[in-house]
């Protein structure tokens, strides 16, 4: 007969720590350390592949998707009067949008260029407009010689990369997520850049703050 009341002995119960509140267990943020340098690697080859493809289509290529990025910015961003819209000053084949500046000017608008202060800290946004005297800044990018710091409605944002969610992937100074978590009222913040640039994902991270929409000549993807 069994005896129902004695102890019963197991030969080796099964784990179910994975079926445990990873808090409860102490495993709640563990350092990721290794992902996120693999990232960081995976993020600096695609930088380098996407540039170097970019720069190899035809000036006259760029320019036509240029002129198509600017004609949906503008109709995206709509009434530009009284609006101050920050765009930059293109360089290792981002698209021109110097063109759709003008045209915000000429709409009424006010428009600015972001400048570096110091590598690690949010960028500025300066006001700006053609035929105005520019600088060379950090990385030797031009940036208006006058200062004359302003806040952005909207902050077009150049994206060497982009993701179905919106996440860009720059030039990896991680200048634009800074800015954004920086400022209390966040502007409309409108990505572009080439279709090609499209990612299936940018392995967001923590710091990584998701874009209103990206652009491309292609069309819009939002959020
Ligand atoms: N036209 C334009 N202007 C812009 C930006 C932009 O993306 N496009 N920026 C948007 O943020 C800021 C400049 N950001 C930059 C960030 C990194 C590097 C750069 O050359 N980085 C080094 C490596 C960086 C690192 O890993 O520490 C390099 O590529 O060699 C250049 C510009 C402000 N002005
Ligand atoms: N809000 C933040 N505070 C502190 N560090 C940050 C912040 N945002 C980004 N960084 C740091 O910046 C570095 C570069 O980030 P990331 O690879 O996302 O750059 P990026 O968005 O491609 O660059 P950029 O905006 O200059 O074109 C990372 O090491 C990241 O930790």
């Amino acid at each position: 007969m069994v005896d129902d009341d004695a102890p019963r002995s197991f030969a080796s119960p099964a784990c179910f720590l994975h079926e445990v509140d990873p808090v409860y267990a102490g495993l709640a943020n563990p350092p990721d350390l290794t992902a996120w340098a693999d990232v960081k690697l995976w993020r600096t080859n695609e930088r380098r592949r996407l540039i170097a493809e970019r720069l190899a289509v035809p000036a006259e290529v760029r320019i036509a998707a240029a002129e198509s990025i600017a004609a949906l910015v503008l109709a995206e961003i709509g009434n530009v009067e009284g609006r101050i819209v920050s765009a930059y000053w293109p360089f290792r084949g981002e698209p021109d949008l110097r063109p759709l500046m003008q045209e915000i000017v000429r709409q009424g608008g006010r428009t600015a260029l972001p400048v570096v202060i110091e590598k690690g800290l949010p960028l500025e946004f300066h006001f700006w407009k053609a035929g105005q005297a520019l600088s060379r800044g950090v990385w030797g990018i031009p940036v208006p010689a006058e200062k004359r710091p302003c806040i952005p409605d909207v902050v077009i944002a150049p994206v060497v990369g982009y993701d179905h969610g919106c996440y860009r992937l720059g030039y990896g100074g991680g200048f634009f997520d800074r800015t954004l978590a920086a400022t209390q009222a966040r502007p409309q913040v409108v990505g572009a850049g080439y279709s090609a640039g499209r990612l299936s994902t940018i392995y967001p991270q923590k710091h990584d703050l998701p874009m209103d929409m990206v652009v491309t000549e292609s069309g819009i993807a939002r959020r």
